[in-house]
């Protein structure tokens, strides 16, 4: 067979879907451990220069997904491909063009925050300058401080900036605010806010909905290894169309009755004395609300026009109950 066969032979139907201008490409990828399928099938694609974020419950295969794309991980079937590269055939073309926040921050104890990023540097061609980025997460106190003597948000600070010190052009961020402070949090989401303006693409991993819905341009929602909902925040949400009236009253209102007010289309307590309606004419709603309570002398304590948020998203497509 010649080589030229073999190139053709090799364009099946699985590599023509790789084939694309996308950033990342998960293709039909499955992964288990023994006999349990925490990775089923999946399929997306991230653009270059956008912010890409990846829900799902916990266990429901988000950090295997992303350390597969790092090239930590074979997938078991499927393929997957990083600016083009296999992550782990290609590794050593993908590695200095690309950025790794872990989850874990156990690098080198006994070093100072300086020295680990400017190791760090040290494996790129064109890196950050160390005390800029150290000044940038807000370490520049700390730089003296050896790794091990940091504090949590310090070692999540640290760990921010060693992903970004070789100027990547793709940045894999698992949970990047965990365990920050509110202030270090707001840094963050400046950073990967410039990073995006810079045209950097970056694929984060994260549990705070507002954290996606803030940062992302697209919002993937995986459950038990598969897709089950990917979309803009706007998308998801339904930010276009205010549709929610949410209020406070006393507990244990007829549901039933509000469901049934000329311009409501569902209503529900979601917590005792917290309200919901959904409906396509607010305007109407309300004063129909506003009569229905006024006729039964109930007060409010509250009243609220907006949107689904994400969470009530999450909640509804990924269900309630605890996860181990
Ligand atoms: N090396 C491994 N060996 C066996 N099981 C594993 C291994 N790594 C992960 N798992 C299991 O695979 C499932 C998916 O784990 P994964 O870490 O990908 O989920 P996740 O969505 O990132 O969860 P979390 O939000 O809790 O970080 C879990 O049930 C986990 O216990």
């Amino acid at each position: 067979m010649s080589a030229n066969t073999q190139t053709t032979a090799y364009t099946d139907e699985s590599s023509q879907a790789l084939s694309s201008d996308a950033a990342i490409v998960v293709n039909t990828m499955s992964k288990s451990y023994g006999s349990n399928c925490v990775v089923d099938q999946l399929s997306f694609k991230v653009q270059p220069g956008e912010v890409f974020a990846l829900l799902g419950p916990n266990g429901a295969g988000k950090t295997t997904t992303v350390e597969t794309l790092e090239g930590y991980r074979a997938p078991d079937t499927g393929s997957v491909r990083v600016l083009g590269l296999d992550p782990i055939r290609e590794g050593h073309a993908l590695k200095p063009r690309i950025g790794v926040m872990l989850q874990q921050d156990g690098l080198y104890p006994a070093l100072t925050a300086r020295e680990v990023l400017q190791l760090f540097a040290g494996y790129y061609a064109q890196p950050l300058s160390v005390d800029t980025l150290l000044e940038r997460v807000g370490l520049t106190s700390a730089a003296k401080t050896r790794c091990r003597r940091l504090s949590g948000g310090q070692k999540r600070r640290l760990a921010l900036a060693l992903a970004l010190v070789g100027n990547p052009e793709l940045v894999f961020m698992d949970e990047p605010t965990a365990g920050m402070d509110p202030q270090a949090r707001q840094v963050t989401w400046e950073i990967i806010r410039e990073l995006k303006r810079k045209g950097v693409t970056i694929l984060l991993t994260t549990h705070l909905m507002d954290e996606a819905e803030r940062l992302a341009d697209h919002v993937a929602i995986i459950d038990h290894g598969q897709l089950i909902a990917l979309d803009t925040p706007a998308n998801l949400t339904g930010t276009q169309n205010a549709n929610i009236v949410r209020f406070v009253a006393p507990e244990g209102l007829d549901c039933q009755q509000l469901a049934a007010l000329p311009s409501a289309r569902k209503a529900e307590e979601v917590r005792a004395g917290s309200y919901l309606i959904e409906s396509e004419a607010i305007p109407s709603l309300l004063v129909e609300l506003t009569t229905w309570l006024r006729e039964r002398n109930i007060t409010l304590s509250e009243l609220r026009v907006g949107h689904g948020s994400l969470e009530d998203l999450f909640l509804r497509l990924t269900g309630s109950e605890v996860r181990d």
